[in-house]
């Protein structure tokens, strides 16, 4: 859980602290003031160097400045405090520190602070294309099951060398054949931890669903691109002859695709934006509860709750995201309109913050 953070030279902020609860945070403050970029930087720092707004990472850092620097605190369940540093100057990450000390791999930092969005964007899990859903997935297996990572970095490789064969147009049937059974293998064991980790996901949703929009009747499953009674080695063998005309892979783990639908219609082209809105918040949340199990402690960044939600969806989902023992930001154009109440009636730890060109205060005490 988050407990500091310092943002210097980032978006448009110059120099400021951020001090959030371990329960629900409000952030609140006029329309360009710098709300999403302060959850902007939290998601930076918890998912290694993305950012959830797309665009170019450049542009994270502040206008005139050479570089961006991060700082932050998080506690850990175990009671261990972590001290993340990254700075991003426009051509890329300069430095990374994890106490002090450079990480060996990026992989490193990136299951300290788990980070979950709630945004406008999270819609591209309904609308976006299959690698979206992909990683969507791959993330709460990355923070709770503990094989995976290695079994992903392992099957990632295969296909890169794999690739490199095809992309250099030389290599003979017996030689591919090798790295065909290799990544079959590879990609088999990733779908064998997909599967169950997407059922449990998917009961998880349902009952979200149930609460947030009981009459949304939808399904999910995880599509591996495979013909029916193909398997992997199969598929490679019959795709072949265009992976060497095109020189890449086209079946195997990187071809996997969550397939959620509506009255048997993929949902992408059945539902309404604002049921988009509901089912893809709701995917988002289903992974708390798994998170909460691996015994870590999620950090929920909500941006812009209220666009296109209506107001029974809204104070439902406000009512669900002050349960469970996550962490939650949230941020909202004005503290009337969503929130002041739920903060000062919430039992758990609240706080409130103001933003202002670039300037945050606190203007709360914990409750
Ligand atoms: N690299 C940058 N340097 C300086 N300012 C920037 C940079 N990138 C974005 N900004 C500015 O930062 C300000 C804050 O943007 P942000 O999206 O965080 O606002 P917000 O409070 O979330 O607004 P809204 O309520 O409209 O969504 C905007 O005025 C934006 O133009």
């Amino acid at each position: 859980m988050l407990t500091e953070l310092r943002l210097s030279d980032f978006r448009n902020y110059h120099q400021a602290d951020f001090s959030p609860s371990s329960g629900l945070n409000l952030i609140f403050g006029a329309n360009g003031s710098g709300k999403t970029s302060l959850l902007e930087a939290i998601y930076f720092i918890g998912s290694g160097g993305r950012s959830f707004r797309g665009g170019r990472l450049s542009r994270l850092v502040r206008d005139g400045a050479s570089s961006a620097t991060l700082f932050a605190v998080v506690d850990q369940p175990s009671g261990k405090q972590d001290r993340l540093g990254v700075r991003r100057a426009l051509s890329g990450i300069e430095s990374l520190k994890l106490n002090g000390q450079t990480p060996s791999a990026l992989s490193d930092v990136a299951t300290l602070l788990p980070v979950l969005a709630l945004h406008p964007q999270s819609v591209d899990l309904i609308f976006g294309a299959s690698s979206v859903r992909r990683r969507f997935l791959d993330w709460g297996m990355f923070h709770v099951e503990h094989s995976f990572l290695a079994a992903w970095k392992e099957a990632n490789s295969l296909l890169k060398q794999r690739n490199a064969l095809l992309r250099a147009g030389k290599a003979s049937q017996k030689e591919l054949r090798y790295w065909d059974q290799k990544l079959a293998a590879s990609s088999a064991t990733i779908e064998g931890l997909r599967r169950p980790y997407l059922a449990r996901l998917k009961t998880e949703w349902r009952k979200i669903l149930e609460m947030l929009s009981p009459d949304l009747k939808v399904n999910l499953e995880l599509h591996n691109g495979l013909r029916p009674g193909e398997d992997y080695l199969q598929a490679l063998i019959r795709t072949e002859e265009e992976d060497r005309r095109r020189g890449f892979t086209h079946a195997g783990f990187h071809r996997a695709d969550v397939r959620i639908t509506k009255d048997g219609v993929v949902a992408r082209d059945r539902v309404s934006r604002g049921q988009a809105k509901i089912l893809s918040y709701a995917l988002v949340l289903s992974q708390l509860p798994m998170i909460s199990e691996a015994n870590k402690v999620c950090t929920l960044l909500v941006d812009d709750l209220g666009s296109e939600l209506d107001q029974t969806h809204r104070d439902t989902l406000l009512r669900f995201l002050t349960m469970g023992n996550h962490q939650t930001l949230i941020t909202a154009v004005d503290a009337d309109h969503l929130g002041r109440a739920t903060v000062e009636n919430s039992g758990a730890a609240a706080r409130m913050f103001h933003v202002e060109h670039g300037r945050i205060q606190r203007i709360s005490n914990d409750s």
